[in-house]
């Protein structure tokens, strides 16, 4: 007797070629920073949630953390404010900050939260100030050693995990805007999304902070050549810190500052690409930028 072709075998083949990935991430957690910027295209936005949505499937502990940069400025635009940023942080007026609040948790959020609601009753959206998820004190800049006001720009001062962390125990999908509470002054704070993420990667102990964006990752000799930097340490990076520009600093302080406080891996990968997330967590084939411990003990 001659056995039946199975034609959907090498998608079997696929499967079992992840069963390692499953097997080392299972349980954990991983906090994705969606960047504006990565936002480009609805077929995008609905292969972003479907990765999403594979990782909790798989058993991780998926964490969604969103900017919104550009939506922002062409919201400012439209009502006729100004959109100046400073040291890559936007000069937020208090009413400028209630467009950041609208925009980020009134829209991209909600857009985001539908999105990955169309595969269950999973995401649920949260800004940094509930459950006092994320406090924050007003954050000054340094430019050429002058400390310069950026208004309702904040640094975070603390986060309080307990709200992700029971949601997630719960099995939902928490999305998370990057804005926070103050902790001195009743104000609300503008937080940039890259930093947000990585400080609650480390809050959460998660294992990978994924930062999704519009380049490839890191370039090594920015933008004279398109060189990707695949894997560096975090002593390293913060070697390379000081020559950075514009929106990579916060993403590379962001993954500095995770992989410093516990997070094993924090990458930077290219958002443009189809089911980025998927390649870069089942697959040996990293792609973009990958910032380690300098050495295990490092780690928290
Ligand atoms: N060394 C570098 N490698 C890659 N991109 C860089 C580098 N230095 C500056 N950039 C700029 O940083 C941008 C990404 O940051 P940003 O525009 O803030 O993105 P997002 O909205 O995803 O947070 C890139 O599009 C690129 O123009
Ligand atoms: C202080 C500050 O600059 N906040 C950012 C928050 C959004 C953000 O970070 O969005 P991306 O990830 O798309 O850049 C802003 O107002 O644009």
């Amino acid at each position: 007797m001659t056995t039946r072709k199975h034609t959907a075998l090498p998608k079997a083949q696929i499967l079992i070629e992840a069963l390692p990935w499953l097997t080392r991430h299972h349980g954990r957690t991983v906090v994705i920073k969606f960047g504006g910027n990565a936002m480009i295209d609805d077929d995008l936005k609905s292969a972003f949630a479907q990765d999403v949505v594979f990782l909790r499937h798989a058993g991780l502990r998926p964490v969604v953390v969103h900017g919104g940069g550009p939506q922002i400025s062409a919201q400012l635009d439209r009502m006729g404010l100004e959109s100046e940023f400073k040291a890559g942080l936007r000069v937020t007026t208090p009413e400028a900050m209630d467009v950041v609040r609208m925009v980020l948790a009134g829209q991209v959020q909600r857009e985001l939260v539908n999105l990955l609601n169309r595969h269950g009753p999973l995401a649920v959206g949260l800004t940094g100030e509930d459950a006092h998820t994320m406090s924050a004190t007003k954050r000054y800049a340094r430019i050429d050693g002058k400390q310069v006001d950026l208004g309702r720009v904040g640094e975070i001062t603390a986060v309080d995990t307990g709200a992700i962390e029971a949601l997630l125990d719960d099995g939902r999908i928490p999305v998370v805007s990057s804005i926070a509470r103050s902790a001195d002054d009743g104000h609300i704070y503008n937080i940039n999304a890259d930093t947000a993420a990585a400080a609650l990667a480390a809050g959460l102990g998660a294992e990978t902070l994924m930062v999704l964006t519009d380049v490839e990752g890191l370039y090594a000799d920015w933008p004279n050549s398109d060189e990707v930097i695949s894997q560096l340490t975090a002593s390293e990076l913060e070697e390379l810190l000081p020559d950075l520009a514009s929106g990579m600093v916060p993403k590379m302080e962001g993954c500095l500052y995770a992989v410093r406080n516990g997070v094993t891996t924090a990458r930077v990968i290219d958002g443009r690409v189809q089911h980025a997330i998927l390649l870069e967590i089942f697959t040996d084939e990293g792609i973009g930028t990958m910032v380690v411990p300098d050495h295990k003990g490092e780690q928290g």
